[in-house]
């Protein structure tokens, strides 16, 4: 799996967010996406999943142009989780989790024992499995999210797109769910793209970074390379602390001396 940009252009009303990304993303990659509030974070994320076109500039996944693929072709290679949802009607978790196998129903109408496998699985390894029977209007906010990210691990696909996928989630599960992503990566080849604001987080789990600053600049690079404090500080408006701790790295904002 190859997931690239060429000169990709994205802007917002009058502004131009991302300008000129070359950018390219291989099989088993973690990149996280970094920036400030309104940087153009999702939007990148929403024109690399195909739901919306580059202003200028294209993506290409397996060197097809997304333009290229058809929709359910694409289902199969690229699963996206966005940002927020809404949910209108009273689909049971179980319901919600095999929607995502749709891609693979193409000669048929009903999900076979192999869908509910993998749903199950998926749910499983979000320690969401006793959620099944549930309404999913009935969730609390991070159990809805570790449904959400389970249909999207029960979509199987090669590139996963998450946009906060730590968003809503208690501690436990933020360390449970980005160690899932990390080895699914590390062991299965997956490659995955992730907007989140822990620094720390991030750079445990990610071996590359894309930073954009809002303003069309970006920086990509090997994590050791694009999470320097400084660079990081530039693309943040606030300065940056790296602490070495026990092996790990720590980012801290700079706090001003009180008064
Ligand atoms: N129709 C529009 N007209 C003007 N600006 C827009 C329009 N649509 C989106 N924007 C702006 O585009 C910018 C990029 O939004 P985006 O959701 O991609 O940011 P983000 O980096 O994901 O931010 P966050 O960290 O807050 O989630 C925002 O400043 C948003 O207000």
């Amino acid at each position: 799996m190859t997931l690239s940009t060429r000169q990709l252009t994205l802007g917002a009303g009058e502004r131009t967010l991302v300008c000129g990304l070359d950018w390219r993303v291989g099989a088993g990659e973690c990149w996280s996406i970094i920036g400030r509030n309104g940087a153009g974070k999702s939007t990148l994320m929403r024109t690399l999943a195909g739901l919306r076109a580059p202003e200028g500039g294209s993506v290409e996944i397996d060197g097809r142009p997304l333009r290229d693929w058809p929709l359910e072709a694409l289902a199969r290679r690229r699963a996206y989780l966005a940002q927020a949802r809404h949910d209108a009607f009273a689909y049971s978790v179980i319901e919600t989790v095999l929607s995502a196998r749709h891609p693979y129903h193409a000669e048929r109408y009903w999900e076979g024992g192999d869908d509910h496998q993998a749903a199950l699985q998926a749910l499983a390894a979000l320690d969401a499995g006793h959620l099944a029977a549930r309404d999913v209007r009935t969730l609390s906010g991070g159990e809805r999210q570790r449904v959400a990210i389970a249909a999207l691990l029960a979509q199987d696909t090669p590139l996963l797109l998450l946009d906060e996928p730590a968003n809503a989630l208690d501690l436990a599960h933020q360390v449970r769910i980005t160690g899932l992503l990390a080895r699914l990566c590390r062991q299965q080849g997956k490659t995955v793209v992730m907007i989140g604001h822990d620094l720390t987080l991030a750079y445990g789990i990610s071996t590359h970074a894309l930073l954009l600053k809002g303003d069309g600049a970006w920086h990509a690079g090997a994590v050791d390379d694009a999470m320097r404090p400084a660079l990081l500080g530039d693309y943040l408006g606030h300065p940056i602390e790296m602490i070495e701790h026990g092996g790990r790295r720590i980012f801290i904002p700079l706090e001003p001396p009180h008064a």
